[in-house]
């Protein structure tokens, strides 16, 4: 079983909680979009598999100045709220990054200067929703959530913990070496994680950014060295990192994942070929039908006719308006 998850109280919020609408309110979905290849294919069905969970919150997209205008309008047409942001890059050096791409991922800390929002839910653009999770921007404030990474793939080989054989998901199974120290500390996987955009805390990751070594997961690992402190480790069934299905199968009810993360080589759903390893799984082949499913329907397209009549005629939040506070059915709690 993985390590003793925290219980994070922060998921299982009693009735105090209120359906609070997205008019105006300060919380948003956030993803990051790069380049003019096909990761829009990506975004675009994320948006779509927000709308048939009925999220209440909008998606935005940070995206690189080399997006094409055909990619923006694509997304607007979708209900995006698109936002070009200038790059970020690391210092000169000299890393080999786990994959080279990776270096353009830095940008995604941008995200931390969209101060119109208080409380940002971060996806990447090849993650899928399929259950409703906007509990999530209910947490309490001063954390930040996040799913537990898996270091057993390839991508890890130039890591101690792979070189030991060690994963924080079974710590038991192969112990740290006590002559290496202690074990390394919890380890998120910045594909999806909630945040709190901030002036300062903007200021500070770039500053820190500048002084900090490049490595390997680029700014998975520097959010990760920075955010260490008030990490708090929520459930994986709000990051499905595939991998696990066969390198934790212990740690996962497949069936109860409302957040799938298609990040396992040859596993991007646009890009599917079922060529490359586990990826003639069924549960793979089931897992890439369900997101093809979602970006082929075009009953989940965005109609502003529609979302702008329901969401001033929507009775639950007319009625939230009207109405004392209507609590809502406390998230699962993280135990
Ligand atoms: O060419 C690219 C590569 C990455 N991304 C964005 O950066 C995120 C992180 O990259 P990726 O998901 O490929 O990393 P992985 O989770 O597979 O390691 C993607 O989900 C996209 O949102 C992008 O827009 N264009
Ligand atoms: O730039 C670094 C990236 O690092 C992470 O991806 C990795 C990580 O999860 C490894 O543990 C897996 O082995 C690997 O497959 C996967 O691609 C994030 O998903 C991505 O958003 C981004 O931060
Ligand atoms: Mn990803």
């Amino acid at each position: 079983m993985a390590p003793e998850v925290p219980p994070s109280d922060a998921l299982s919020i009693a009735g105090s909680g209120k359906l609070t609408p997205a008019l105006g309110s300060r919380k948003a979905y956030v993803t990051f979009l790069a380049g003019t290849g096909d990761y829009v294919k990506g975004v675009v069905g994320l948006a779509k598999g927000l709308r048939k969970v009925k999220s209440i919150y909008p998606l935005v997209v940070a995206i690189l100045p080399d997006v094409p205008e055909e990619h923006r309008e694509i997304l607007r047409s979708q209900g995006c709220i698109v936002k070009e942001i200038e790059p970020v890059y690391p210092p000169a050096n000299q890393t080999q990054f786990a994959m080279a791409y990776y270096v353009i991922n830095y940008s995604k800390l941008r995200i931390w200067n969209f101060l119109e929002y208080s409380k940002m839910v971060y996806l990447d653009g090849d993650i899928q929703v399929f259950e409703n999770i906007d509990h999530l921007m209910d947490t309490p404030d001063g954390y930040f959530y996040a799913v537990m990474d898996c270091f057993c793939e390839k991508t890890w080989s130039h890591s101690p913990q792979y070189a030991v054989g060690y994963c924080q998901q079974c710590p038991n199974k192969v112990t740290w070496p006590a002559e290496m120290g202690a074990p390394p500390p919890l380890y998120f996987n910045a594909g999806m994680f909630v945040h709190e955009p901030s002036k300062a805390t903007y200021e500070t990751l770039l500053e820190t950014l500048q002084i900090a070594p490049t490595t390997p997961f680029a700014e998975q690992d520097f959010l990760n060295t920075f955010f260490n402190s008030i990490y708090k480790p929520i459930p994986p069934i709000y990051n499905l990192v595939l991998a696990m299905l066969w390198r934790h199968p212990e740690n996962i009810e497949l069936e109860k994942a409302k957040v799938v993360h298609y990040c396992a080589a040859g596993s991007k759903p646009w890009r599917y070929t079922g060529e490359e390893a586990n990826m003639d799984r069924e549960d793979i082949k089931m897992l890439v039908k369900k997101w093809w499913d979602i970006y082929e329907d075009e009953s989940l397209d965005y109609k502003p006719e529609e979302e702008a009549d329901e969401s001033f005629s929507k009775p639950s939040i007319l009625a939230s308006l009207l109405e004392p506070a209507v609590s809502y059915v406390p998230a699962p709690s993280a135990a």
